[in-house]
Formats: C-alpha cells, sequence, structure tokens
C-alpha cells in the first residue's frame, strides 16, 4: 500500500514554511544606472532588454574584451532586425544602444542602483563577484544574480562583512540586498523571468526586482530557494535524461530531438536546447541538483562530463552535440 512517512514529506514539502518570507508588494523599480557583470550570452540578453524595453542606462562590465565586442556586435545585430522588421524605430534603437557603456573593472559599477551578476555559473566565483559588490558599490545599491541553480542564500550569505553578525541590523541590510533574477535564453525571446527570494532578501528588493523584470516586457513566476529552482529542477533532470539515452545507445541524436519537436511539439529537441544554454552551464546545473539535495537520480551523464571536458560547450563554442559552423 502507498504510504507517506510524515516526517520526511515534512521535511521535503514544507521546508520554507516556518520562515516569513516576505510579501510581495507593488513598487516602481526606481532603477535609474544599471550594472550588468557578465556580457556573455546571458549578460548580454540583459543589457539588451535592460537599454531597449525599460530604456535603463547600462553599465557592462566582462573580464574578457573579446566577449565584450561579441556582445556589442551581437546587440547592433538584434537592433537592425528589430528596425528592419519595423518592431521599433530608427532613433529608438540608436538611443537604445547609447544607454549601453562599457565600463574596465567592477568599481565602475559603483554608481548603479542594481547590478546584474551574469558570470559562468560557479559558486566560488559568484561568492568572490558578491564580496566584492558589496566592498565597491553602493550600500542600498540591489544586487542581483542571474544564477540557474546555485543558492540565493548562499550568494547572498557572502555579502556580510567579516565580523559582522548575520542576525545584525547590519547583517541583515546587507544580505537583504541579494535576490534572484532569472532571465532565460534567449532573453529578447523568452518572455519569463523567475523571481527568488533568498532567506535573508528584503520585501523591497523583491518588489523592486520584480517592477525591473516587468519594465524589461517580461512576466514573472516566482520560486523557492531550492537546488535550480521550479525552471531548472524540471528542465535539467529532463536534458540529463536524453543525454544517458544517448550514451546508452537507446536513440540517436536525431532521433532523440525529432521524438520531442515532433511528438510532443517542443520548439527544440534536448539535445540542441542543451547546446543553446551551454554544456559547462549544463553540468554545473545538474551538479548542484546533485550536491544540493545529495539524490543519486541527479548524478550527471558521464557523457555530458566528458563533452565538457573536451571545450565542445555547444553553440558558443561552435561543437556540442551538433556543430554550428560559422557562428
Ligand atoms: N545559458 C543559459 O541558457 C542560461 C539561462 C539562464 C541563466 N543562465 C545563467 O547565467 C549566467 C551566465 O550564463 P551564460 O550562458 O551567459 O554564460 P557565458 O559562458 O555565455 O558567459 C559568462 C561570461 O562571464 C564572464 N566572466 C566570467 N568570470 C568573470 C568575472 N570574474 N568578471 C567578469 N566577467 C566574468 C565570461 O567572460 C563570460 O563572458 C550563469 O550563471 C548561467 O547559469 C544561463
Amino acid at each position: 500500500m502507498f504510504r507517506v512517512d510524515s516526517d520526511q514529506f515534512k521535511s521535503s514539502h514544507v521546508i520554507f514554511q516556518h520562515l516569513s518570507l516576505p510579501a510581495i508588494m507593488s513598487v516602481a523599480h526606481g532603477i535609474k544606472l544599471l550594472g550588468v557583470l557578465g556580457a556573455g550570452q546571458m549578460g548580454t540578453g540583459i543589457a539588451f532588454v535592460s537599454a531597449l524595453r525599460a530604456r535603463v542606462p547600462v553599465l557592462l562590465h566582462d573580464q574578457s574584451k573579446d566577449q565584450v565586442a561579441r556582445g556589442l556586435a551581437l546587440m547592433d545585430k538584434l537592433l537592425s532586425k528589430d528596425v528592419a522588421k519595423g518592431r521599433i524605430q530608427l532613433n529608438e534603437a540608436q538611443e537604445a544602444r547609447d544607454r549601453v557603456r562599457v565600463v574596465n573593472a567592477i568599481e565602475d559599477l559603483r554608481d548603479v542602483d542594481m547590478v546584474v551578476e551574469a558570470v559562468s555559473e560557479n559558486l566560488d566565483l559568484k561568492r568572490t563577484v558578491f564580496r566584492n559588490f558589496s566592498e565597491k558599490l553602493r550600500p542600498d545599491a540591489i544586487l542581483a544574480t542571474n544564477t540557474s541553480s546555485i543558492s540565493i542564500t548562499k550568494i547572498a550569505a557572502s555579502v556580510i562583512p567579516d565580523g559582522v553578525s548575520p542576525a545584525s541590523a547590519e547583517g541583515q541590510a546587507a544580505a537583504g540586498r541579494v535576490v534572484g533574477l532569472h532571465f532565460f535564453n534567449p532573453v529578447p525571446v523568452m518572455k519569463l523571468v523567475e523571481l527568488i527570494s533568498a532567506v535573508q532578501t528584503a520585501p523591497e528588493t523583491l518588489a523592486h526586482a520584480r517592477a525591473f523584470a516587468e519594465a524589461c516586457g517580461k512576466e514573472v513566476a516566482t520560486s523557492q530557494d531550492v537546488p535550480g529552482f521550479v525552471s531548472n529542477a524540471l528542465l535539467m533532470p529532463f536534458i540529463n535524461e536524453a543525454i544517458m539515452c544517448l550514451e546508452k545507445g537507446i536513440a540517436t541524436r536525431d532521433d532523440i530531438d525529432k521524438t520531442f519537436r515532433l511528438g510532443m511539439n517542443h520548439p527544440m529537441g534536448p539535445l540542441q536546447l542543451a547546446d543553446f544554454i551551454g554544456l559547462d552551464t549544463c553540468l554545473a546545473i545538474q551538479k548542484t541538483l546533485y550536491t544540493g539535495t545529495s539524490d543519486s537520480k541527479y548524478r550527471p551523464s558521464v557523457l555530458l562530463e566528458r563533452m565538457v571536458d573536451a571545450q565542445w560547450l555547444g553553440k558558443k563554442s561552435g561543437r556540442g552535440f551538433y556543430e554550428y559552423k560559422d557562428e
């Protein structure tokens, strides 16, 4: 007979209910200057919709000059396409482009009202970046992360200065500025932003972040701060299973993708989608699910690990499960 162990059920399903989660109020976003850290696929897209849709000036920084050049070239291409298709006027495109300014260091973000971090999916890197934000940005700036899976609570804890108690007013004010603002790829096209509150996030931080996502033309869905949040707790195991099917020879690459395109009406199959997300990002997310839950069902596919070892990272590196010539 099916039986639910009530203690186990409680611990896994109502884990957050003892915390009084911040209520989401309705406010204007109030962002007059935005910082975006990371000019990869996501950072470029976030800077683009912020400048074009929310009409907010953006300071963009990436440690790689090549990546910045690629990001700006992509923005120019997207704006030209929007003008050619009559979606925006030429002057709107020019104004949006003029709102994006490249800066050379995190220090140059010192005056922003909010920063959105979109560097690679790695907890240690994000901790270092957020510690830097807390030292170099205004003490009232909102610190948002575009992480796909990493605990927002862990990232928030990293901004509390050494020697300050997390329970003190100073500690709570520091960590309360951190929020998960998870855009989807490609950002100019996908309509959703997932909003995630850390345990420490202040209600006003959440409200401003939500209002900003809406000003970028997005719909907002909220998730608790669990590994992968709602989106990747569901999507990434599906992609990982598809890679395992390929690994075990259950079906070919093309038949796996065709099954989902034609049988389930997905716009692209899971292997092509993995290439678009980036295989390094997929592996990092799957590892976060695996270590964050200690559940063996999330073990990353060995084939996925080997693809990343080979630096076959998908569309962004020219080769993944498919080849992308001249891109
Ligand atoms: N790719 C997706 O589909 C997707 C979707 C939603 C969220 N995300 C998340 O967005 C973030 C970025 O993903 P992406 O796909 O844009 O990755 P990406 O590899 O395209 O870009 C990452 C960028 O971060 C830069 N970077 C790394 N360390 C840096 C540092 N210390 N300072 C400045 N720049 C630094 C790199 O040079 C690179 O340009 C990740 O957290 C990822 O999980 C990705």
